[in-house]
């Protein structure tokens, strides 16, 4: 492996996903941790004074997005003046899951000093994901809409959980750029015009209940996992046993796919909406080809050109496509 191209120092460990850069372990954590804290400045996040209510579950987003709050909030003890962090934790209820990441919670708790407020769905709603699922659908096997129900009643046991601290906090969760990707894409194919339209807002206030913040929006889950293990940090990774039937697999699926062939995809697919909800999604202005008369943008259009072209260096100039 060459040296980081950032420090030349040390052996670069890590390619940067988006921009494809080689860095060494410290460059790499402390450029993730600077590109959450330029996001978070670039929105106007977290402003001075805020109280943020972090949810965290134990598992690897939440656990980073602590660890990255709580270091930039140190870091830049101006900008970030006043600002206070806390700890949310939701129990669902989910038999031979949930009680051993919450173990993982309160070892973060210990590690930051944070206060923490742990909400059940069993004192909230008189009983647990568990017991719901099994008065719901008899057959243990099909668990297709627990993730619906849950994400439902774990939203509201969050914001429970912030008022507890005030009426102003902010909450903030550990969404990355793949979970965005896939809420627009799930948007889109369920026809819900209205979730599609703020699936790219950086900051959800309703005017009512606690606005909610998504400070790693912009950070793949590579990069996250990536960052977890150079950090050190401590997450509980076994998955949710009821996500085998969530309706995201085939969202996650398409987008992993397309990945394949361009990393920046899950940005592509963020940005696309905001840009159409900014109204900059129409384009630039239409011009006509000089040599045909087709609409197009410039002077002479790709067919025109594919045309004219001599050999296939000016061939795939004008296709855009290396040699392979
Ligand atoms: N049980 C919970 N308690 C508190 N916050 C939660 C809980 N479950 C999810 N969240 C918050 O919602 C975010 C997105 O939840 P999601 O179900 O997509 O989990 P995830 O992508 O596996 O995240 P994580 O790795 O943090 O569990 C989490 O990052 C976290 O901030």
């Amino acid at each position: 492996m060459p040296n980081c191209q950032k420090c030349s120092a040390a052996p670069a460990v890590v390619r940067h996903q988006f921009t494809s850069e080689l860095l060494c372990s410290t460059c790499f954590t402390n450029q993730f941790e600077q590109e959450v804290h330029d996001h978070i400045q670039k929105y106007n996040l977290i402003p001075k004074g805020s109280e943020v209510v972090i949810g965290v579950s134990g598992g690897k987003d939440s656990s980073v997005l602590l660890t990255v709050l709580h270091t930039i909030v140190n870091q830049y003890p101006d900008i970030y003046q006043n600002v206070i962090l806390r700890m949310c934790a939701v129990d669902e209820g989910i038999a031979g899951y949930r009680k051993e990441s919450l173990d993982v919670v309160y070892e973060l708790q210990k590690q930051f000093g944070l206060e923490l407020k742990v909400v059940a769905f069993k004192d909230r709603f008189e009983r647990s994901l568990d017991e719901l699922m099994t008065t719901l659908h008899k057959d243990p096997e099909d668990v297709s809409l627990a993730c619906s129900y849950c994400g439902l009643l774990r939203r509201n046991c969050l914001s429970h959980g912030a008022q507890l601290f005030s009426k102003e906090a902010l909450i903030a969760t550990g969404h990355n750029a793949d979970d965005q990707a896939e809420t627009v894409l799930l948007n889109l194919i369920r026809g819900d015009y209205q979730k599609l339209k703020r699936s790219g807002d950086q900051i959800v206030d309703l005017g009512v209940g606690n606005p909610k913040i998504k400070p790693m929006s912009y950070q793949s889950q590579k990069q996250i996992v990536l960052y977890a293990h150079h950090k050190k940090v401590k997450y509980f990774s076994t998955e949710c046993p009821y996500a085998v039937g969530a309706q995201r697999g085939v969202a996650r699926r398409y987008i992993q796919g397309a990945s394949t062939k361009d990393k920046r995809v899950v940005l592509k697919i963020q940005d696309s909406i905001t840009d159409l909800k900014r109204g900059e999604g129409r384009g630039p202005e239409m011009n006509i080809c000089v040599e045909c008369g087709a609409a197009l943008v410039g002077s002479v259009c790709q067919c025109c050109q594919i045309k004219q072209a001599e050999n296939e260096i000016q061939l795939r100039k004008v296709l855009k496509t290396k040699k392979v």
